[in-house]
C-alpha cells in the first residue's frame, strides 16, 4: 500500500532568529514576542478577531464576519447571539474559589469586564443556545473547592493564592489581556492570565458531568492526591465555526462560558462539562499555549518531564493548535520561544537540547527526522524504530535520530523538516489531514555551573565550573492524528481504522487509570488487571506521561457549530465523545511527576552534557599530551638537527682544511719541483730561462730588476752566467742585466728571510720571483699585441686608400700594399715555422734517443727560414720551444705530470697541440677579422681550457689573455732557447 506523500505545504523556514524575549515579566505586546514561524500551517482562515473586538462585539465573535471558511467545512452563516449573562450559571457555592495571581492591570480589567458583564454585554460567555433562559442542567454540579497547590499552578510555585470565586477572572478578561502579555518564562513573572485554572481547586470536579456518577466516586478516590491532580490540565478549545447559522437544532444545544471553563451541552446525554481551561472559539493560539502549556515547558526546564498532546476529532484544530500559523503560532513554536527565554534567563545553569520526531503511521514508527525531504512514502527505507521500556528511561524509541539544536530556529527548522516528511491526506473533513501521530521530543539536560572548575566564559573572563550532576527532562509535544468515520477511499478508511484503534486503546487505558500499581510497579486498573498499554504504540509511547511520571497537559478540540449540517449530529457525538475523553483524563490520570533526579558520571542517564563534558576533558588532556610531546619532539628534532648541522660543520671545516693542505701541498711541490729543478738538478729554471731569452729580444730594454731577482730566489746558480744566449751575449743591455743578479741576491739576503739555511729561496720569495716573471711576460706579450694592431691598423689605411687614391698616387700606394702583404707573409711564416718547431718538440719527445744534431739540424732549418725579415727572426727566437732532451720548464708540465712521468709524454703533446692551436686562431684572429678580440680570444682560451702549464701564471695575473699568451710565448722562446747552439743541454 503506497502512503500519501506529505502533502502539507512547506511554508519558508525561518530567515532569522527569533526576537529576544524579554527577562523580566515587563509586559509586552504580543506581537513582538512571538515570532512566527514560517512553516506552519497557512491560517485558512482569519475567524479569530482581535481581542478589542471580541470585547465590544462579543455576541458576533464566533461568527468571523468577513472570514474565510476552514476548508472542508461546510459553510452555513450563523449569528451568534449573546443571551446570558454570567450570572444566568450558577456560581461555585463556596465563596473561596480560586483566584488568579494578577497583576494590576488584571485586577483593573477584572472590574471593567465585571461592569460589561453586569451589562450584558460580557464576551465571556457565549451560548449558542436560542433557549437562553433554560438552567443549564449542570449547575448544581459545579463544585469549587479549595486551591490544589500543584506544580502547573502559581501555587505549586509556593506562591499565596487567595481564591475568591466572586473575583475569578474570566477567560474573557484573559484575552483581552492576553495580547500585552510578555513571553517571558519567569516564574514570577507569569501574569495571573497565563495560570492554569487548577488554582481554583475544583479538581475533583473538573470534567465531570452531574450525572457521572462514577466520576464523583473516582473523585472521591482522587481526593486524596490532589497535588498530584493539579499536575494534569485540561482544557478544552472549541473551534470556530465561520459559516454557522443559527438555523441548526443543535445550536440551542451548546454553551461554552470561558470563563467559568464549562462546556454545557443540553442535548441528550448532555451536562456540565469543567476543565482547567475553556477556550472560546476566539481565543487565539497565544492564549491556549500561555494557559495550556506554558507553565509546563518552564517546569521541564526545571527538571520534570512534560507531556503536551492534542486530541480531538479530525478537523477540529489539533494541528492549528500545537503547530499553529505565520500570524498566530501555536504550542510547538511558543514552548521553544519559552524554552530559550529560560535558558537565557537562567544563567546560573548550562543546557544542552536534543530533539527527535516521530510518527505513528498505521502502527509504525517512522522518524520525520531520518526521513530525506521529499522521500514520503516510497522514499528510502528507514531502519524500523521500536519501542523499548527501560527502568530509568521509561518507554523510549530507538534508534531515532536526535539532533542537537543551540538556537530556537534551528529548532523550528528541524521541527519543519519533520512536518514537512508528515504524512498528511485529504478527507471529509479536513483538506490536510494528519495521516499520522506525531510525536516532538525535546530533551532538556542541564547542570548547575558553580565557579570551581572547568571553564566558561562570563564578561570574556574565563569562570571555572564544578562538574556537578546532570538533569534530563523530557518535553514531548503530541498532535494526535483525529478520530474519524469511516472514510470511502480505502487508503484513508485503513487509515482511519489504525487512528480509531489507536485512540480507542488511548481512551481505554485512560479510563481504566487507577493508580493502582502491582508489587513489581506495573499500573494496574481499579479491578487490579493490567493497563493495556501495549495494545497500541501511542499508548505504549504516552505510557511514562499516563503514569504519573510526567507532567501532562491535554488540549481537546471541539466544533460545536451546526455549520456542519451534512454531519452535525455525527459532529455532536463526536465532540461529546472528545468532552467525555477530557473528563475521564482530568479525573484519572494521576501524575506524581518528580523533578529528575541529577547524575553523575557518564551513563546512559547523565545524557549528553556529561558525556561532552567528560569528552571535552579527555580531549583537552589528549590535546595537552600531544602538545607536550610535539613539543619534546620538536625540542629533540632541534637538537638533533643542531648536531647534525654541528657535524657537517665539523666535516666541511675539515674538508675546507684538507683541501687547504692539499692546495698548500700542491702549491708547495709546484715550487719546490721548481726549485729543487734549477737547485738540485744543476739546470736552468724555466722562469729564470724567460727572464733570460726575454732580455734577448728587442724588448728586453723593459726587463726589471725585480726579474733578475726572481731568478736568484729560484735559486738560478752563478752558472748560469756561463751560459747566456746568443743573443744576450750580442746585447751588451741584456748583459748588463745579467751582471745584476748578485747585486739583487745581496739585496734580497741582506733583507733576511728570503733563503732557508741550505740556500734554498723561501716560499714567500718564491712567489714574489713568479709573480715578477708574470708581469714580464704580460708586458712582452702586450707588445707583441702591439704590433699585430699596428700591422692590421697599415692594412686598413692600404685598404682605403686603395678606394681613395688618386690616379697619381697608384705607384705609391702598390709599394705600400706590397710592403703590408710581404708582413702578412712574415706573420704566417712565422706561424708556420712555430708549428714547425711545435711538431719538431713532439717528434723529439716521442723518440728521445734522437740525437741532439738532428734536433739542431731540424733547428737550423727552421731558423733559416725565420731569418727572412726581422719579425720573422724575433719570432723565430720566441717561437721555437723545444725542450726535447733537456731539463723541462715547470710551465709546459702540469703538476699531474710531474706526479705522474710515464703519462707525461702524451700530456704534453696535448699541450703542445693546443697551444698551437691557440696561437694559430689568435693570429688568424688579428689578420683576418683586422680586430683585436680580445675577450673572445679569452673566451676561447677560457673554453678549451689553459694548458696545464699556463693556469697558474693566467689566475695570478688575473688577465687571462696577457699572461696566458705571455707565458705561451715565454715557454716556446724558453724552449727555443734550448736549441741555440751555445746552450749547454
Ligand atoms: N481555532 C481555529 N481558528 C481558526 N482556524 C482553525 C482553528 N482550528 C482549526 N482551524 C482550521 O481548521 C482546519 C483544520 O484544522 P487542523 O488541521 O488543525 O485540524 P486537525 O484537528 O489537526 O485535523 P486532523 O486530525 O484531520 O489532522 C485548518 O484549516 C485550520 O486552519
Amino acid at each position: 500500500m503506497s502512503l500519501p506523500v506529505a502533502s502539507r505545504p512547506i511554508a519558508d523556514p525561518p530567515t532569522g532568529a527569533l526576537p529576544p524575549l524579554p527577562t523580566t515579566a515587563n509586559k509586552q505586546p504580543r506581537k513582538s514576542l512571538s515570532q512566527p514561524p514560517s512553516r506552519l500551517k497557512t491560517p485558512s482562515r482569519t475567524s479569530i478577531l482581535p481581542v478589542s473586538q471580541a470585547l465590544s462585539s462579543a455576541p458576533d465573535l464566533p461568527s468571523s464576519k468577513g472570514t474565510e471558511r476552514p476548508s472542508g467545512i461546510p459553510s452555513t452563516t450563523k449569528t451568534v447571539r449573546k443571551t446570558i449573562s454570567i450570572g444566568s450559571f450558577p456560581q461555585p457555592p463556596t465563596p473561596t474559589s480560586g483566584f488568579r495571581p494578577g497583576t494590576s492591570a488584571s485586577l483593573a480589567s477584572t472590574t471593567s469586564t465585571r461592569k460589561r458583564t453586569s451589562d450584558g454585554n460580557a464576551s465571556g460567555i457565549l451560548t449558542l443556545s436560542n433557549k437562553t433562559k433554560k438552567s443549564p442542567r449542570a449547575s448544581g454540579g459545579s463544585f469549587r473547592g479549595s486551591q490544589t497547590p500543584s506544580l502547573l499552578n502559581s501555587a505549586g510555585d509556593g506562591m499565596t493564592v487567595s481564591a475568591r470565586a466572586g473575583n475569578r477572572i474570566s477567560d474573557a478578561q484573559s484575552s483581552i489581556h492576553s495580547l500585552p502579555q510578555s513571553r517571558s518564562s519567569s516564574a514570577n513573572g507569569s501574569y495571573s492570565t497565563t495560570a492554569t485554572t487548577i488554582e481554583d481547586g475544583d479538581d475533583d470536579n473538573r470534567g465531570r458531568t452531574k450525572d457521572s456518577d462514577d466520576m464523583i466516586s473516582e473523585s472521591k478516590r482522587n481526593s486524596k492526591g490532589k497535588e498530584s491532580k493539579g499536575n494534569v490540565i485540561v482544557s478544552v478549545r472549541v473551534r470556530p465555526d465561520a459559516g454557522t447559522t443559527n438555523n441548526s437544532q443543535s445550536e440551542g444545544e451548546w454553551m461554552v462560558d470561558g470563563r467559568r471553563s464549562l462546556v454545557a451541552y443540553r442535548g441528550k446525554e448532555g451536562g456540565d462539562y469543567h476543565y482547567d481551561n475553556v477556550f472560546n472559539t476566539y481565543d487565539d493560539n497565544a492564549k491556549v499555549y500561555d494557559a495550556a502549556a506554558k507553565r509546563l515547558v518552564r517546569r521541564v526546564m526545571e527538571g520534570y518531564h512534560g507531556t503536551v498532546f492534542a486530541y480531538g476529532m479530525t478537523g477540529t484544530g489539533k494541528t492549528f493548535s500545537m503547530q499553529g500559523t505565520m500570524s498566530s503560532p501555536g504550542v510547538i513554536p511558543l514552548a521553544i520561544t519559552d524554552i530559550f527565554s529560560y535558558i537565557r534567563e537562567t544563567p546560573h545553569r548550562e543546557f544542552l537540547l536534543r530533539v527527535s520526531y516521530l510518527e505513528i503511521y498505521n502502527e509504525k514508527i517512522h522518524d520525520l527526522l531520518a526521513t530525506p525531504v521529499g522521500g514520503g512514502i516510497g522514499g528510502p527505507q528507514q531502519e524500523e524504530i521500536k519501542l523499548r521500556e527501560d527502568s530509568k528511561r521509561g518507554v523510549y524509541a530507538t534508534p531515532l535520530k536526535e539532533e542537537i539544536v543551540q538556537s530556537p530556529t534551528q529548532l523550528l527548522r528541524v521541527i519543519h523538516r519533520g512536518d514537512t516528511a508528515r504524512r498528511t491526506g485529504s478527507t471529509q473533513y479536513n483538506a490536510r489531514s494528519s495521516r499520522s501521530h506525531a510525536v516532538v521530543q525535546i530533551v532538556v539536560e542541564s547542570r548547575e555551573r558553580v565557579p570551581g572548575s572547568g571553564a566558561m566564559h562570563e564578561n570574556g573572563k574565563r569562570v571555572a565550573m564544578l562538574p556537578g550532576g546532570v538533569r534530563v527532562s523530557t518535553l514531548s509535544l503530541i498532535d494526535l492524528a483525529g478520530s474519524e468515520r469511516a472514510a470511502e477511499d480505502k487508503e484513508r478508511r485503513t487509515e482511519g481504522a489504525h487512528i480509531n484503534k489507536s485512540l480507542l486503546t488511548l481512551g481505554t487505558v485512560i479510563a481504566k487509570l487507577s493508580g493502582n500499581k502491582d508489587k513489581n510497579g506495573n499500573p494496574m486498573d481499579k479491578d487490579g488487571k493490567h493497563l493495556p498499554y501495549r495494545d497500541s504504540k501511542l499508548t505504549r509511547l504516552l505510557q511514562p506521561a499516563l503514569s504519573g511520571g510526567s507532567l501532562v497537559s491535554i488540549l481537546c478540540t471541539i466544533q460545536i457549530g451546526a455549520g456542519l449540517t451534512a454531519a452535525s449530529s455525527n459532529n455532536t457525538g463526536e465532540t461529546l465523545n472528545t468532552l467525555k475523553f477530557a473528563a475521564r483524563a482530568k479525573n484519572n490520570i494521576v501524575s506524581h511527576a518528580k523533578k529528575a533526579a541529577e547524575e553523575v558520571g557518564t551513563g546512559v542517564n547523565a545524557g549528553l552534557l556529561e558525556r561532552y563534558r567528560s569528552e571535552i576533558q579527555s580531549l583537552r588532556s589528549q590535546l595537552e599530551g600531544q602538545q607536550r610531546s610535539a613539543a619534546e619532539k620538536e625540542e629533540k628534532q632541534m637538537e638533533k638537527e643542531a648536531e647534525q648541522r654541528h657535524e657537517e660543520q665539523m666535516l666541511e671545516m675539515q674538508l675546507a682544511r684538507t683541501a687547504l693542505k692539499e692546495r698548500i701541498e700542491h702549491l708547495n711541490r709546484l715550487i719546490l719541483c721548481s726549485k729543487s729543478t734549477g737547485v738540485n738538478s744543476g739546470t736552468v729554471s724555466a722562469l729564470g730561462m724567460h727572464s733570460r731569452l726575454s732580455a734577448g729580444t728587442d724588448i728586453a730594454g723593459s726587463r726589471s730588476v725585480r726579474s733578475s731577482a726572481s731568478q736568484s730566489t729560484l735559486g738560478v746558480t752563478p752558472g748560469l752566467k756561463r751560459y747566456p744566449s746568443a743573443a744576450s751575449l750580442a746585447n751588451p743591455q741584456s748583459a748588463s742585466t745579467h751582471l745584476s743578479f748578485p747585486v739583487i741576491h745581496d739585496e734580497d739576503e741582506e733583507a733576511g728571510g728570503d733563503y732557508f739555511g741550505d740556500g734554498r729561496a723561501t716560499l714567500q720569495a718564491q712567489v714574489r720571483a713568479l709573480q715578477a716573471d708574470l708581469q714580464d711576460k704580460t708586458r712582452y706579450i702586450s707588445t707583441l699585441e702591439k704590433r699585430l694592431l699596428q700591422a692590421r691598423r697599415s692594412s686598413h689605411s692600404r685598404v682605403s686608400m686603395a678606394f681613395n687614391k688618386t690616379p697619381g698616387e697608384d705607384g705609391e700606394f702598390i709599394k705600400k700594399l706590397d710592403e703590408k702583404d710581404a708582413m702578412i707573409a712574415d706573420l704566417q711564416k712565422t706561424v708556420a715555422a712555430l708549428r714547425s718547431a711545435v711538431r719538431k718538440r713532439d717528434i723529439a719527445e716521442l723518440s728521445p734517443e734522437m740525437s741532439s744534431n738532428e734536433f739542431k739540424q731540424n733547428r737550423s732549418q727552421d731558423g733559416h727560414q725565420s731569418n727572412d725579415s726581422n719579425t720573422s727572426s724575433q719570432l723565430s727566437s720566441l717561437g721555437i720551444s723545444q725542450a726535447s732532451s733537456g731539463p723541462r720548464s715547470p710551465l709546459s708540465a702540469s703538476p699531474m705530470t710531474l706526479l705522474s712521468p710515464q703519462k707525461a709524454p702524451e700530456k704534453k703533446r696535448k699541450t703542445v697541440d693546443e697551444m698551437s692551436k691557440m696561437l694559430d686562431e689568435m693570429i688568424q684572429d688579428k689578420v683576418e677579422s683586422g680586430q683585436y678580440t680580445k675577450r673572445s680570444t679569452s673566451f676561447r682560451i677560457s673554453q678549451r681550457g689553459p694548458p696545464p702549464g699556463l693556469s697558474r701564471s693566467t689566475s695570478s695575473a688575473g688577465n687571462v689573455t696577457g699572461p696566458a699568451m705571455g707565458t705561451l710565448v715565454a715557454s716556446l722562446r724558453e724552449r727555443d732557447s734550448m736549441f741555440e747552439p751555445g746552450n749547454p743541454s
